[in-house]
């Protein structure tokens, strides 16, 4: 109990840093090209060796894949931009009208802008004292959750007076992130004029070497997609897209499960994406543009990419829910 007369303890402003993976600002060769420079220069992301590593990326990576990338780029780019950008800045409003007043609520983007240091540097001029730093990633992973955090860690180790910090934990298997994906998928399913004999989840490869070095995130994906099933009381299918590079990737490979499906017979598909928190490249140029052509190609009739958690009522239940439950402890009782 205060004493009688003493003022109430005022509570010091917290501030929400949601991230992603960021984006080129355009979908252009140049932007591209800064863009790919920066993610593929992170050591959490090729772990290569720089003095390897490096020649090729600048030698030939750089100068091949720029250009291919800004065409498939130009076959999502929107009004506002790239997706990834205008979902998560509507993921940060959302989030803000929820949250009141009590909270500022900013995001930031690992690669590419706005940039987590500068975001976190902003949050503090603007009197933020504790900041929650939230990384979209519903699965752990070395190459997303933790460069994240690295990032803001890096800006902080300028800081002579530090905020304080927690950062949120995966949530793969949280029932609040199980419940929005079955409300979505059945919503998107519920919406199909066919029924898909089969529902695959198609997550983010990553080299096979990180699982066996110990990284999680091949079991939280295979964790994701079994309470998924569970909850929707159907099967679901796992793979992994968007292999990158000649080593060894997660397997099996969305493109290959999507070809093997319909060479087996298979029709009718929906494909969801549960470890991307807002829709991309990745799932709206990969998925639901070449997945279906692929997938048409080897015999299949009918195709449904289901989006993302994006904004929707349901994605943002969830992120308000796991939001408060961090920053609770912060507030002065
Ligand atoms: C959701 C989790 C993700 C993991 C895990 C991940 C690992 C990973 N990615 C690459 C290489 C590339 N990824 C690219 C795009 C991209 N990746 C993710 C998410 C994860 N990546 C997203 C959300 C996006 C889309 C960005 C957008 O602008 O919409 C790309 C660039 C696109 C391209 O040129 O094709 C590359 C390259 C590696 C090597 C890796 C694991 C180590
Ligand atoms: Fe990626
Ligand atoms: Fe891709």
């Amino acid at each position: 109990m205060l004493p009688a007369g003493h003022p109430a303890v005022q509570s010091p402003k917290i501030g929400v840093l949601i991230t992603n993976l960021g984006t080129p600002d355009a979908p252009e060769t140049g932007a591209v090209r800064r863009y790919l420079a920066q993610f593929l220069s992170d050591r959490r992301v090729v772990e290569i060796p720089p003095l390897l590593w490096q020649p090729i990326l600048r030698g030939i990576i750089l100068n091949v894949r720029p250009a291919k990338s800004a065409a498939a780029y130009r076959e999502v780019w929107g009004p506002d931009g790239s997706p990834l950008a205008s979902i998560t800045k509507a993921q940060a409003r959302a989030l803000q009208a929820r949250m009141g007043e009590q909270l500022v609520v900013d995001y930031a983007m690992r690669y590419g802008n706005p940039g987590i240091g500068e975001k976190i540097a902003w949050l503090k001029a603007h009197g933020c004292e504790r900041i929650l730093l939230a990384p979209l990633y519903p699965q752990y992973c070395g190459a997303t959750t933790a460069t994240a955090n690295d990032a803001a860690f890096a800006e902080l180790a300028k800081m002579r007076w530090q905020p304080a910090i927690r950062t949120l934990p995966p949530y793969y298997d949280d029932p609040a992130y199980i419940d929005a994906l079955v409300i979505e998928v059945r919503r998107h399913l519920a919406a199909l004029d066919f029924e898909p004999e089969r529902l695959l989840a198609s997550f983010h490869g990553m080299p096979q070497r990180t699982l066996d070095l110990g990284d999680p995130y091949h079991c939280h994906c295979r964790k994701t997609a079994r309470l998924l099933a569970e909850a929707l009381g159907r099967p679901v299918d796992v793979a992994f897209q968007s292999r990158f590079g000649r080593a060894k990737w997660l397997e099996p490979a969305t493109d290959d499960t999507l070809e093997q499906l319909a060479r087996d017979g298979v029709r009718r598909i929906a494909v969801v994406s549960p470890g991307f928190s807002a829709d991309c490249l990745e799932t709206l140029e990969e998925i639901a543009i070449r997945g279906r052509e692929q997938f048409l190609e080897a015999g299949g009739s009918h195709f449904s990419y289901l989006p993302c958690l994006n904004d929707s009522d349901a994605g943002m239940d969830m992120l308000e829910k796991l939001v408060r439950r961090e920053v609770s402890g912060w507030f002065a009782g």
